[in-house]
Formats: C-alpha cells, sequence, structure tokens
C-alpha cells in the first residue's frame, strides 16, 4: 500500500491548561494528563504551583466585573494548581471541545468536565479559548526557559493520508 505521510512542519499551535485547585485536590492530574498525551499533544511545560493573586488577576482580567469574581479568585487560590503548555495541531481548539462547557451541567459526558465536575464554580480545568489568548496566557504563566523544545518520532509529529 502506498502511504504518504506529511510532517506538520515548524511549531504548531500551543494552549495553556491549567488543573485548578479542586482538580489537584480530588487527584485529577494524572488522568488529565493522560488525556491530552491520548490525544496525541506534547507537554512541552509543566508546573505545579500556588498561583499569586496578581498572576490570577492578570488571567482573569475579562471578568473582574462578574459578580462571581471574588469567588473565582478565592477558589484559584484555594490550592496549588498544575500549570501546562501542550502543543499540537489545532490544540487551542480542540482542548476546548475536550475540557467541555464552562458549565458542568451543560457539559457532555466524555468532556473533562463532563466526566468530571457538576457545578461551575468548580469546573477543574482551565483551557485557553483562542490562539492569541493562549499566547498571553502562556506568557504570563510561564518563564520562555520553562518551555522545552522536543522531537519526537512517533505518530503525532507526521500524518498518514
Ligand atoms: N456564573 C458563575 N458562577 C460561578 N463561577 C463562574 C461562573 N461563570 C464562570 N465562573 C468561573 O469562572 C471561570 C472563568 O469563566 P470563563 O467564562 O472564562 O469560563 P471558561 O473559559 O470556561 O473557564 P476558564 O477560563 O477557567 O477555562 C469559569 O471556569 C468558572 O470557574
Ligand atoms: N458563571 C460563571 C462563569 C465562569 N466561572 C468561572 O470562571 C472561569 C472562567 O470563565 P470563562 O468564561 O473563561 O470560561 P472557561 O474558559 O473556563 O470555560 C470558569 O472556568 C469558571 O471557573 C464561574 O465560576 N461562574
Ligand atoms: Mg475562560
Amino acid at each position: 500500500m502506498k502511504c504518504l505521510f506529511i510532517v506538520i512542519a515548524g511549531v504548531s499551535e500551543r494552549t495553556l491548561i491549567a488543573v485548578k485547585p479542586d482538580g489537584v485536590q480530588r487527584r485529577l492530574v494524572g488522568q488529565i494528563v493522560q488525556r491530552f498525551e491520548q490525544r496525541g499533544f506534547k507537554l512541552v511545560g509543566m508546573k505545579l504551583l500556588q498561583a499569586r493573586e496578581d498572576i490570577l488577576s492578570q488571567h482573569y482580567h475579562d471578568l473582574h466585573k462578574k459578580p462571581f469574581y471574588p469567588n473565582l479568585l478565592r477558589y484559584m487560590s484555594s490550592g496549588p494548581v498544575v500549570a501546562m503548555v501542550w502543543e499540537g495541531h489545532n490544540v487551542v481548539r480542540t482542548s476546548r471541545l475536550m475540557v467541555g462547557n464552562t458549565n458542568p451541567a451543560e457539559a457532555y459526558p466524555g468532556t473533562i468536565r463532563g466526566d468530571y465536575s457538576v457545578h461551575i464554580s468548580r469546573n477543574v480545568i482551565h483551557a485557553s479559548d483562542s490562539v492569541e489568548g493562549a499566547q498571553r496566557e502562556i506568557h504570563l504563566w510561564f518563564d520562555r526557559r520553562e518551555l522545552v523544545d522536543w522531537d519526537c518520532c512517533d505518530h503525532s509529529s507526521s500524518y498518514q493520508v
């Protein structure tokens, strides 16, 4: 059989994924990482940290007038967060689909929020919602030196057509 492999050249898209404090406390980090690995994305940055208030207020700057904003910052400060940068073809859009609706009550089963959460104020995970937003958030949460470029020889860097 004749096969053609297309190698996706150059640095592909990146997104910021964060397991929120409830996800860390409920020991969901491993299962969440596994979903992104299984999908074929590449982990290029990862750390456990207690998020400082200045990072959180910049991260959620567009929500600062919302009534739930003080609770959101309290929630995000209630324990450590696992911040990650994942890379791959269309990773921003695909990870939003994997994460599911903001409100877990509306999130489909099979999505992370749809499988692991029931309430919008404890929705387990963050995922950037646009390519531009992802670049801003990666820059906010990670120092350039904390991101690792690495090559792989597996299926995720080439596609069979
Ligand atoms: N009505 C609400 N009541 C309580 N918390 C809310 C409400 N709306 C949003 N939040 C919280 O604020 C977060 C940020 O809201 P946003 O609209 O950015 O959702 P999102 O983009 O799905 O979530 P995130 O940015 O954390 O990935 C939500 O993930 C949720 O934790
Ligand atoms: N009504 C809401 C909306 C959002 N939120 C929180 O705010 C976060 C960010 O909201 P968002 O609109 O960016 O939604 P996502 O990008 O997280 O799906 C959510 O993930 C929730 O944690 C909330 O607590 N109550
Ligand atoms: Mg959001």
